[in-house]
């Protein structure tokens, strides 16, 4: 027997073990002696009862009872707590000021299992006041704990969601397009919101996007430009000049309430106002903030008000509250030891070798960087000039390293952002590496395959890349087994391997020479730059790099994708 511990699940020896009980100790005693109270939930819940309280933060663990109840692990408290101020606590008045130290358990779909699946939250929720000091006590505390549990250096990106909810709730725009924008904010993906806002002001956009009929360009402009807004105080001035004409400033006012609170406690070093920060949106209802450390690349831990969600289990009342992740302070008080910031270090950036290398290059060179000796690198697979490390990688190897924190920021295909599904924020379309996705198959098979999938119920698909051919066939209700293969996949159907396959085309030429037809477009792809979200919150170059590599891209007549009729994502 090979005893080992299920991965993401690990012991925690006496020394660290210590180290943790220390800080707990510390934060809690600092949460008490706020007039914060412990309580507890169980570690499972009715899986109905969690999804009733809005987006969950991450896919739980699940399982059937002998009761044939559908159980869910707890993948974060805010949920519980939401439940049980509802029900529990219904006839009680409140407020209540709750705080926790609990494990959560978090399921993963990533190829790539490194993450912990289970981690330790400390956190509070404050429930049954509302308005700017309570938020200012929130974002304090969380800035208190954070320092007492050891992290020196961390920066507050704060946000609201009631400006962007307003701008759309006023644009007079189309349900599907709100949720879209919704969406794209969501993911952080300012490539998909910029096509929506150019499809939504009549402006050519790529790909099939939802009709924002009769929105008011000046609503569709600020919600474009909102993502982009970041700085201090002056942040705050932006967002009202953006949005005052257009009528949106309500949640605003209390917005600034809260930050001059913070700067007068002596946090302005520490905020960063940005409004890409705005997340789930079913779940927050005002302030949203998130805690990054310049030396960690995934966020400390994160918080903010949700008034409408203890309502979906009972009666409203007004709530905000944080956690953080022991786990990732620790995590960034060893790295503040051992190594220098994100800033103050070369800026990481990963650069696809193969087919996208040339036009990567170029396209850095243009934006003003020091590519010497990256055409050419031999077999060296990091490339240091003055500022800056270049990490060369597998294309497809791209969102890993930077999702994971190993590399800043990155280039790669859509198409292997797509595939790897990986958190990280996509910043500009670089337009070159166009290529489309298609399902094809061998000349005059039309018939037999159809014939055979009426007999059989299923149909056999060779592909390089799974993801994008199981969501693709989910969408058309088409029901397949896919064969992984890693390339040449254009043999299978030519030698019986499978019925169809799903690959990428630019000429047709591969297509072409082996007698391969063209049965339906999947979607187009280009190349695009993005990021590691800490990394883009503790480092302005990148945000400045963004904008240089996407003028740069401008200036370049890139061919259109031949054939293409389908979306660009
Ligand atoms: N004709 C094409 N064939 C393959 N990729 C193309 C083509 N045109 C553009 N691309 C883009 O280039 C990327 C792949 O580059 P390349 O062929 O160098 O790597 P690969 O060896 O297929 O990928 P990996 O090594 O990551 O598996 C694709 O992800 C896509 O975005
Ligand atoms: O339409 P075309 O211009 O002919 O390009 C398409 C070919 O390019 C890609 O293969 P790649 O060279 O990446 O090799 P692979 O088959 O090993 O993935 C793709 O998988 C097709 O085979």
């Amino acid at each position: 027997m090979n005893a080992v511990t299920p991965s993401g699940f690990r012991d925690v020896l006496a020394e660290e073990a210590l180290a943790r009980e220390t800080v707990v100790r510390a934060v809690q005693d600092l949460f008490a002696a706020h007039g914060y109270v412990p309580i507890e939930t169980p570690t499972l819940e009715v899986m109905d009862v969690m999804r009733a309280g809005g987006r969950m933060p991450a896919s739980p663990f699940k399982f059937f009872d002998s009761h044939d109840d559908l159980l869910a692990m707890r993948p974060d408290v805010t949920l519980q707590i939401a439940r049980m101020c509802a029900t529990r606590l219904a006839a009680e008045e409140g407020p209540f000021r709750f705080r926790y130290t609990q494990r959560v358990f978090r399921e993963t779909e990533a190829d790539n299992q490194v993450q912990a699946r289970e981690l330790t939250q400390c956190g509070v929720e404050c429930i049954g006041v509302a308005g700017a000091d309570v938020d200012a006590e929130i974002v304090k505390l969380f800035a208190e704990a954070l320092s007492l549990a050891g992290v020196g250096s961390f920066v507050l990106s704060l946000a609201t969601v009631g400006v962007l909810r307003a701008l759309l709730e006023r644009s007079g725009a189309a349900g599907p397009w709100r949720e879209a924008v919704l969406e794209a904010y969501h993911d952080s993906d300012f490539v998909a919101l910029d096509r929506l806002c150019d499809a939504a002001a009549g402006r050519p956009a790529a790909g099939e996007l939802p009709d924002a009929e009769c929105a008011a360009p000046a609503y569709v402009e600020a919600v474009r430009n909102l993502a982009r807004i970041r700085g201090g105080r002056d942040a705050i001035d932006a967002v009202r000049a953006l949005v005052a004409p257009l009528g949106c400033t309500a949640d605003l006012d209390a917005f600034q309430g809260t930050y001059d609170r913070l700067v007068e406690a002596g946090l302005g070093d520490r905020l960063l106002v940005d409004f890409s920060v705005i997340s789930s949106f079913n779940y927050y209802t005002g302030i949203v903030f998130e805690a990054v450390s310049p030396y960690l690349g995934a966020p400390l831990g994160s918080g903010g008000r949700y008034d409408r969600m203890i309502g979906t289990y009972g009666a409203d009342r007004p709530a905000a509250g944080f956690a953080f992740g022991l786990e990732q302070v620790a995590s960034a008080a060893a790295a503040e030891a051992t190594g220098p910031a994100r800033g103050e270090r070369p800026l990481r950036i990963a650069v696809p070798k193969g087919s996208l290398a040339a036009e990567a290059i170029a396209c850095l060179e243009e934006a003003g960087l020091d590519v010497t000796g990256l055409s050419s690198p031999g077999r060296s697979l990091v490339i240091s000039n003055p500022g800056v490390d270049y990490i060369i990688v597998r294309p497809s190897d791209a969102p890993v390293f930077v999702a994971l924190g190993a590399a800043d920021c990155g280039i790669c295909g859509k198409d292997s952002l797509l595939e790897v599904g990986a958190d990280v924020v996509e910043l500009a379309d670089l337009r070159f590496g166009g290529c489309r996705f298609v399902v094809a198959e061998s000349a005059g098979t039309t018939d037999a395959i159809e014939e055979r999938y009426r007999k059989l119920g299923s149909m056999r698909i060779a592909t390089k890349y799974p993801s994008i051919t199981r969501a693709h066939f989910a969408k058309t209700g088409t029901q397949v087994e896919i064969v992984y293969l890693h390339g040449n996949v254009e043999l299978a159907p030519m030698v019986g391997l499978a019925e169809r396959i799903v690959d990428i085309t630019a000429t047709g030429t591969t297509l072409a020479e082996n007698n391969l037809d063209i049965v339906e477009e999947v979607l187009a792809s280009t190349a695009r730059f993005f990021a590691n979200g800490c990394a883009l919150r503790t480092d302005d170059r990148i945000v400045d790099l963004a904008r240089k590599l996407a003028d740069a891209a401008l200036q370049h007549d890139y061919a259109p994708i031949p054939g293409a009729t389908n979306p660009v994502r």
